[in-house]
């Protein structure tokens, strides 16, 4: 079965710019997957490919089986980056408009109630808040009841009770059989929403896969942050130590170990203000991969034995988070 979106050796520049450096990617019926990376990374650039309004240099796309340009639009919604809808059109009068340009659009009203905005349909699009706007915009791009769903960034100025409001529908959307094709710069947008997730880097796709999968392979280890003023020279530790501005990252703790840091900490007389135990996620992937991650001052103390002493192998737990001064 041909894939809905298929994009194949994607090249695009403009100038000197290189916007898409030889991309390829499928996306199967029914998946949703959500492209992150750093802006100008090129992901619009690729929407733009796998909708038709771009023309790519080299390489082709498709799109339900045919060319972008020529696949029957009501089976296609796009919600662009920026779109700018005529200020004096109520919310209500928007979705209806897009509902017109296809002969067997939804409800215009059902669409404003999918995204919440039921009550403040006659509201002019210039008097709706920035967050509304974009909810109505998602309204008139969901009308037409397509089978592929484009989102660039969909909840970009929306507050995180209409963010989470938007997931929801985009679930719904997808376990109803829609493609989904957004991209994003929030992390747990992603993770929540994808099947697959492409970190495009420099019009590169550095990676693909299940958000699981990438954590897995790109996210490094599990880490124990200490808010101190300490230094990470005041430290002998087995662990790597990277110093951040709120203190220090040790690298590779496990729950088992956080009470050998506890008891290093201790036994130096050092104090801190708080412990947190985290376990790597989809931003540490995007940081790693893009570079993002590194920090001035990183270092091993490799081979060194543990710290013995007291409280070597408490355990704090698993995502516990925790203030005291030594
Ligand atoms: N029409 C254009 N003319 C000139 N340069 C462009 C054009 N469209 C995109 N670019 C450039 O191509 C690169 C990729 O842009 P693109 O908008 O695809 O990035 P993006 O990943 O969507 O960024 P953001 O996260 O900021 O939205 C950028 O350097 C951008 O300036």
């Amino acid at each position: 079965m041909t894939d809905t979106l298929v994009a194949e050796n994607l090249h695009k520049r403009y100038g000197d710019t290189v916007a898409l450096d030889g991309v390829s990617l499928s996306v199967g019926a029914g998946e949703v997957f959500a492209l992150i990376g750093p802006n100008g990374a090129g992901k619009t650039t690729l929407v733009r490919a796998l909708t038709g309004t771009m023309t790519p240099d080299e390489g082709s796309t498709s799109v339900l089986g045919g060319r972008p340009t020529e696949v029957d639009k009501s089976r296609v919604g796009l919600l662009p980056q920026s779109f700018d809808p005529p200020a004096r059109l109520s919310a209500r009068e928007l979705v209806r408009y897009y509902a017109g340009l296809y002969d067997d659009a939804g409800n215009p009203d059902e669409a404003l109630a999918d995204v919440g905005l039921s009550d403040t349909g006659d509201t002019w699009y210039e008097n709706l808040s920035g967050g509304q706007q974009r909810r109505a915009c998602v309204a008139a791009t969901l009308v037409n009841d397509p089978d592929v769903l484009f989102l660039d960034e969909p909840t970009t100025g929306i507050d995180p009770a209409g963010r989470r409001a938007l997931w929801s529908l985009v679930e719904n959307l997808a376990e109803g059989g829609t493609t989904v094709f957004l991209t994003t710069h929030y992390m747990a947008e992603a993770e929540r929403l994808a099947d697959r997730v492409g970190l495009l880097a420099d019009g590169d796709l550095v990676a693909v896969g299940t958000p699981e999968s990438l954590v897995a392979e790109h996210g490094g280890e599990s880490r124990l942050v200490v808010e101190t003023d300490a230094r990470r020279t005041a430290v002998e530790t087995r662990f790597m130590v990277e110093e951040t501005e709120s203190g220090l990252v040790f690298d590779g703790v496990t729950p088992a170990d956080i009470g050998e840091v506890v008891s290093e900490l201790n036994d130096r007389g050092i104090d801190y203000e708080a412990l947190t135990w985290t376990e790597p996620d989809l931003e540490d992937v995007y940081l790693r991969l893009t570079g993002a991650s590194l920090g001035p001052e990183m270092t091993r103390k490799a081979g060194q034995p543990a710290v013995a002493g007291a409280g070597a192998g408490t355990d704090s737990g698993a995502g516990a988070s925790a203030g005291g001064e030594q």
